[in-house]
């Protein structure tokens, strides 16, 4: 199975081309890093208690009144996103502690959850299946993916479609999202291949079967039959292309650092 890494960086159109790629005629599965960085922390996981423990003493309104919460658990009141995430994506020495703490809660459950639908998906026979992850790179999952797939737009595009999409956010507090992130050009440096979305929905949309028809090419039946049937050759197959994917991240890596 084709393990294909979708990323940007915010409000560049990851979830819109998750949405094409999961839609005919390529139906592919999609699993959403966001989506299961919401569904660790709802009440009554590990994640919700750490992050109680954490910052609940010294974040007003980290949680939801009882009247107000969108996902009303037995297991107590769910965290306020938008309050967390005001507290945690700053310019401050504080905000980058506390961002790295938050991660620090949420990235391994959310690894963990990413492997099981992996799992599921192999299970299931799908050619491919896509990992959404808006953080891929820094958290160097792209050495696990068959191929890296970047979906980037110039800064004003991203700034403007960032605020026309989040009303609630202040120009300051966007800028400060997409500071806080790895910046699209350096992103660029790292990705197998890069979708350019400053042009229209349509024109994204024949790009993206442009790269579905690439990725299939050369995935005949009779690999695909060999790679699920034999599993020494899938492991050794796997094991190579892990060394592989290694060893290109750190190339990109020092070519990158030569350059800054
Ligand atoms: C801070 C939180 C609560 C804010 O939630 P909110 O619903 O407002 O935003 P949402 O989760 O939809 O994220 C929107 C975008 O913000 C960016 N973003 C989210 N977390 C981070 C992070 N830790 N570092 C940099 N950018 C981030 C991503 O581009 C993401 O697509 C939430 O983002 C969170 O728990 N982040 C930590 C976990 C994480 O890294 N998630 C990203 C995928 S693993
Ligand atoms: N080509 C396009 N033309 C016009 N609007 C677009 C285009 N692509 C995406 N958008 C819009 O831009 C906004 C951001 O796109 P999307 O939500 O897909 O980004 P994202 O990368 O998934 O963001 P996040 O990292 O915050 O989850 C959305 O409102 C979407 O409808």
């Amino acid at each position: 199975m084709l393990l294909i890494g979708l990323t940007g960086s915010i409000a560049t159109g990851k979830s819109t081309v998750s949405r094409i790629l999961a839609s005919e005629p390529h139906s592919l599965p999609i699993i959403d890093a966001d989506h299961l960085a919401h569904a660790v922390i709802l009440p009554g996981t590990p994640a919700y208690r750490a992050i109680l423990s954490h910052f609940g003493s010294t974040t007003p309104n980290l949680l939801y009144d009882a009247a107000e919460d969108p996902t009303p658990s037995p297991h107590g009141a769910s965290i306020n996103r938008r309050v967390l995430g005001q507290r945690v994506f700053g310019p401050t020495e504080q905000n980058q502690r506390d961002i790295k703490v938050l991660n620090g809660i949420v990235h391994p459950a959310v690894r963990r959850a990413m492997l099981r639908e992996v799992v599921r998906c192999w299970l299931r026979g799908h050619w491919a299946a896509v990992l959404d992850v808006p953080l891929l790179f820094e958290g160097r999952l792209d050495v696990f993916c068959g191929v890296t797939l970047l979906i980037g737009t110039s800064p004003a595009v991203q700034l403007e479609r960032l605020l026309l999409r989040d009303a609630h956010l202040t120009r300051e507090d966007a800028e400060r999202r997409i500071a806080s992130q790895m910046s699209v050009l350096k992103k660029r440096e790292l990705a197998d291949v890069v979708v350019w979305n400053d042009g229209s929905k349509e024109d994204l949309e024949k790009e993206i079967a442009r790269f579905v028809a690439d990725a299939r090419r050369g995935r005949g039946w009779f690999w695909t039959a060999v790679m699920a049937t034999c599993w020494p050759v899938t492991a050794t197959v796997i094991f190579w292309r892990l060394v592989g994917n290694w060893l290109k991240r750190r190339k990109r890596d020092e070519l990158l650092k030569k350059d800054t």
